[in-house]
């Protein structure tokens, strides 16, 4: 019962059921707080949740594991009877005098003999071939696995709503689609688990029908040595985290670094990157080092635990086959199956180890396979949009910054078929305004309406489709012009619509010039192009969809000024029946529009067209294009003194 009842707590320990306690990291600041409440949560999710999750990710492959389960019990089956022709064998041969009556009668005893050689050798064979097959199927249906679970995870993350992103680093994420992933898909090959607890049974069995007593033995120093693992997994759990921080906090700078490789090179930072990766290496390699000396010391106490039990056993081995309790044959049976048993031990605590590190990671990542994205409410309205774009009384605060008002009470109109632009000054909530009209984020209080409905009303994906949006920094993915051109659409647009939309956004001709032309890579990020090619390609992107509303965040603020105009008048032709928003610093980008707003402090301070705001001699307005005229003509007169010097010389 005693023995139970430490089974019981050692298995409980080692399951993580006691919830590991995360450390508290004295560097930590607010930002890493406010990232590690999804883990805090996480580490509440009850044990018992976990498993069931991962079985249910499981079962859809159940046929493998059938498959798995049926093979491991035979190949354990033929394992557990191999020691008893081995022992048969050894018997034959145990001293000198069996030998030589062996000889003697040999024609007695050869067909027996032949018959156990043969059994032995069959029994390996098919050993073999069984377990071989049992741990590729094991490795295939966790490998499908993995792949199902990484699938549904990087699903979950981009259903998550963009403040969700604010908070987590990439590192993170990327860390838990790969290195926790990898850890669960460990610890769903439970049945190494049962690898070693079924032979141990098996074992223990054919050791208590030869000796009882001496099968006690074992179980003497047990609750020393659960006392031992209990000691090392509480220490293993707290530098579970420690490493998942640093490892999460390592993998953050190699993204940044190559994601942002131009501006590391152009600043020369590179040392200084590989430093701070470095940093986070030594401070992995300290954790490590830290658990290596805890399990250093584990492995001595447990095996110096382990080589005393032995002693006892054989001491009370010979105490047995001294006194006739027991006879030599059969200790020579018994002791095969013994010296199996404090390996299948061994391997049992390392799996129940990898199983309780699949759990901890397993909470990381159910914590977001399971988190609803917040305020999302999409609706079901598809109805045709016409245009029209209200803002009434919206107050927004971005929620990683939740101290500073964004923006305040901020009131327009736009009509359908008219263009508005927004202008002011840098930081005042230009590309926030576009942001709540897309719904990445929800505003604090007011309404955002399209077509008089708010817009949480509307089909999300119906809403995206219909609101195109050109971004101040547009993303090109690794793949065709012609892939970055359809993307998202390409069921419904054909080849010649691409070539519209690229001839619109004005960069069809460029990409004739190509080898390849519309087959021409963009690059990581669009790299292999210029930012006006990036820019014109992402308009085309936004043309092809024929939105209602298009908006333009500094999308033309790359081009020169031919090109421009050029994608100016184009617009203005498309803008006649759709709504169009423009923000841009190039204030003759914004001339032509209907209503121009002008945005100070949070909210709107000057609204209508470019000729009535020039007419506000007072305003934000007159005074931006009076400096922007000062600052082109001070550019241009420098031009020409540069130019009529270079003449005189
Ligand atoms: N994701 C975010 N989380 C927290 N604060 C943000 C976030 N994005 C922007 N901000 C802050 O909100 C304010 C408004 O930013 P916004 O990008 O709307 O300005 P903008 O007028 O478009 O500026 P610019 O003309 O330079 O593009 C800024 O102070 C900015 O620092």
């Amino acid at each position: 019962m005693l023995v139970m009842l430490f089974i019981w707590r050692w298995t409980q320990n080692q399951l993580g059921i006691e919830k590991p306690k995360e450390p508290k990291d004295e560097d930590d600041n607010k930002d890493e707080e406010e990232e590690n409440k999804l883990d805090k949560e996480a580490e509440n999710i009850p044990v018992l949740t976990i498993i069931y999750r991962v079985v249910s990710f499981c079962k859809f492959q159940w046929k493998w594991y059938i498959l798995e389960i049926a093979l491991f019990h035979i190949a354990t089956g033929v394992r557990c009877v191999q020691p008893h022709y081995n022992a048969k064998l050894l018997s034959i041969f145990s001293n000198k005098e069996a030998i030589l009556n062996f000889i003697a009668t040999l024609t007695n005893h050869e067909a027996i003999f032949i018959y156990t050689i043969i059994v032995s050798i069959i029994l390996y064979i098919v050993g073999i071939v069984l377990s071989g097959m049992e741990s590729g199927i094991s490795s295939y249906s966790s490998e499908i696995f993995k792949n199902r679970l990484r699938s549904h995870l990087f699903t979950s993350v981009l259903k998550q709503e963009i403040a969700f992103f604010d908070k987590h680093k990439t590192g993170d994420l990327i860390s838990r689609v790969n290195w926790e992933v990898n850890s669960i898909r460990r610890a769903t090959q439970v049945n190494k688990i049962f690898d070693e607890i079924v032979p141990l049974i098996y074992s223990l069995i054919f050791m208590s029908t030869i000796s009882w007593r001496l099968t006690l033995a074992n179980f003497v120093a047990m609750p020393f040595i659960a006392f031992c693992c209990e000691l090392y997994n509480k220490k293993r759990q707290k530098f579970f985290w420690k490493t998942y921080r640093s490892s999460a906090k390592a993998m953050n700078v190699i993204e940044e670094s190559i994601s942002g490789i131009r501006t590391v090179k152009s600043f020369g930072c590179e040392e200084i990157e590989c430093k701070r990766y470095h940093k986070h290496l030594l401070e992995s390699s300290k954790l490590n080092k830290e658990k290596s000396i805890a399990y250093i010391i584990f492995r001595w106490v447990n095996d110096i635990c382990d080589n005393l039990n032995y002693i006892f056993i054989v001491a009370y081995a010979i105490y047995l086959v001294m006194y006739g309790k027991i006879l030599p044959e059969q200790l020579v049976e018994f002791w095969l199956y013994e010296t199996s048993i404090s390996r299948y031990l061994y391997n049992i605590n390392y799996t129940l180890q990898t199983i309780q590190d699949g759990i901890m990671s397993a909470r990381k990542v159910f914590s977001i396979i399971d988190r609803e994205p917040k305020k999302i409410k999409s609706g079901t309205l598809k109805k045709p949009i016409d245009g029209k774009i209200t803002f009434k009384d919206v107050c927004f605060t971005y929620p990683s910054r939740p101290n500073e008002k964004c923006l305040e009470n901020l009131n327009f109109e736009c009509q359908p078929g008219e263009t508005i632009a927004f202008v002011g000054p840098s930081g005042v909530g230009k590309t926030t305004i576009i942001q709540l009209l897309k719904r990445f984020y929800d505003p604090d209080s007011g309404v955002v309406l399209v077509d008089d409905v708010p817009i949480d009303e509307y089909d999300s994906r119906f809403l995206h489709n219909s609101i195109a949006l050109v971004a101040q920094e547009p993303i090109l993915f690794d793949a065709s012009i012609n892939y970055n051109i359809k993307y998202g659409c390409d069921d419904w647009v054909t080849d010649k619509d691409v070539e519209e939309a690229a001839k619109q956004a004005n960069i069809h001709d460029f990409i004739l010039t190509t080898e390849t032309g519309y087959n021409t890579l963009c690059g990581e990020r669009g790299v292999a192009l210029s930012g006006g090619q990036k820019q014109r390609i992402a308009i085309a992107r936004a043309l092809i969809r024929k939105p209602e509303i298009l908006i333009l965040d500094e999308a033309t603020s790359a081009l020169d000024a031919a090109t421009e105009k050029d994608i100016q008048d184009t617009l203005h032709k498309i803008s006649q029946n759709i709504s169009v928003i423009i923000i841009a610093h190039r204030l003759s980008t914004v001339q032509r529009a209907d209503t121009i707003f002008v945005l100070s402090d949070k909210k709107i301070v000057q609204a209508g067209s470019h000729k009535k705001l020039m007419q506000e001699v007072d305003g934000i307005y007159y005074n931006l294009v009076n400096k922007q005229i000062l600052h082109e003509k001070e550019d241009t007169d420098e031009e020409n003194y540069d130019e009529n010097n270079n003449k005189n010389d």
